[in-house]
């Protein structure tokens, strides 16, 4: 397998769509549940799991980092970047590639990545990864301390294990990305960047409001990689105005700001 190499360039922008035309069928096996068959199935005629494989990605998700990456260019050379939901580790490939990659000046730029998970993920040259709930108490306490210092990006892919129940799936997404928009608010470099899964519904609209008052532009967006059967989109969140206005909307602003009038109001 080659390694993943093409994180660094932004070239190369096909979807991968349409490079397979044969469709791989799996016969149900004795002791194989149907779902089992059809997810194998899936996966066999997925391009972009082929393409994974063929580039070196650890899996299919590198790709959505990359498309996004592509449009908001938020993975520059030195950033400073949090990966929370990061196993088994493709959006790290493709960070740890962009933002040690050459800068403008044609110097190689030392940038950071710091990766959390409730799983193990095997190492990743160049990322710092950690086994942790983001949901357990203390969690944010904890990533502050391995980060030691500013973000330029927070980005998660936090997904909780599907229960089967949309609404409930729905609600816990929503959760885990309301934690990582705080780490975001209390990390963030004036400027910076925010990008988090979200399921399409109801119960995102209040974190909406909360972001577009935070950053200069919010973004809905389902990148191509991203299947058009599930109801993931990702919310890219670019110019952070600072921590100012970190608490806005729950009644705590931490401190007033003659630029608060930019804010719409909640
Ligand atoms: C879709 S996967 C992430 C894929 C990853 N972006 C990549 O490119 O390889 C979602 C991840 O979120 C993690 N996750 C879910 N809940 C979490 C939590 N409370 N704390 C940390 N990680 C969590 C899961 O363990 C899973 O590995």
């Amino acid at each position: 397998m080659s390694k993943a190499t093409g994180g660094g360039s932004r070239a190369g922008k096909t979807s991968g769509r349409g490079q397979r035309d044969l469709k791989v069928r799996v016969k149900t096996a004795k002791g194989r549940k149907l779902s089992s068959k059809l997810w194998l199935e899936r996966q066999l005629n997925d391009p972009y799991v082929a393409r994974a494989r063929r580039e070196g990605y650890r899996g299919r998700a590198a790709y959505k980092i990359l498309e996004l990456d592509d449009k908001y260019r938020f993975l520059t050379p030195g950033a400073r970047v949090v990966d929370l939901g990061c196993a088994p580790g493709g959006w790290c490939q493709v960070a740890v590639a962009r933002v040690n990659a050459l800068g403008e000046t044609g110097g190689k730029a030392q940038g950071r990545v710091l990766g959390v998970d409730l799983q193990e993920v095997d190492p990743i040259a160049g990322a710092e990864i950690h086994v942790l709930d983001f949901l357990e108490d203390g969690a944010d306490d904890r990533v502050k301390d391995w980060l030691g210092g500013p973000a330029d990006v927070v980005m998660s892919d936090m997904a909780a294990a599907s229960s089967g129940h949309k609404g409930t799936d729905h609600l816990r997404i929503v959760a885990l990305v309301e934690a990582a928009a705080q780490l975001a608010f209390d990390v963030l470099e004036p400027g910076g960047t925010f990008v988090a899964k979200v399921l399409a519904g109801g119960a995102e609209a209040e974190m909406q409001t909360m972001l577009k008052q935070n950053f200069d532009k919010v973004a809905n967006v389902k990148p191509p990689a991203s299947r058009s059967d599930s109801s993931e989109k990702f919310v890219v969140a670019t110019g952070f105005r600072g921590r100012r206005s970190s608490a806005a909307g729950d009644g705590q602003e931490e401190e007033p700001s003659d630029e608060s009038d930019d804010a719409p109001s909640p």
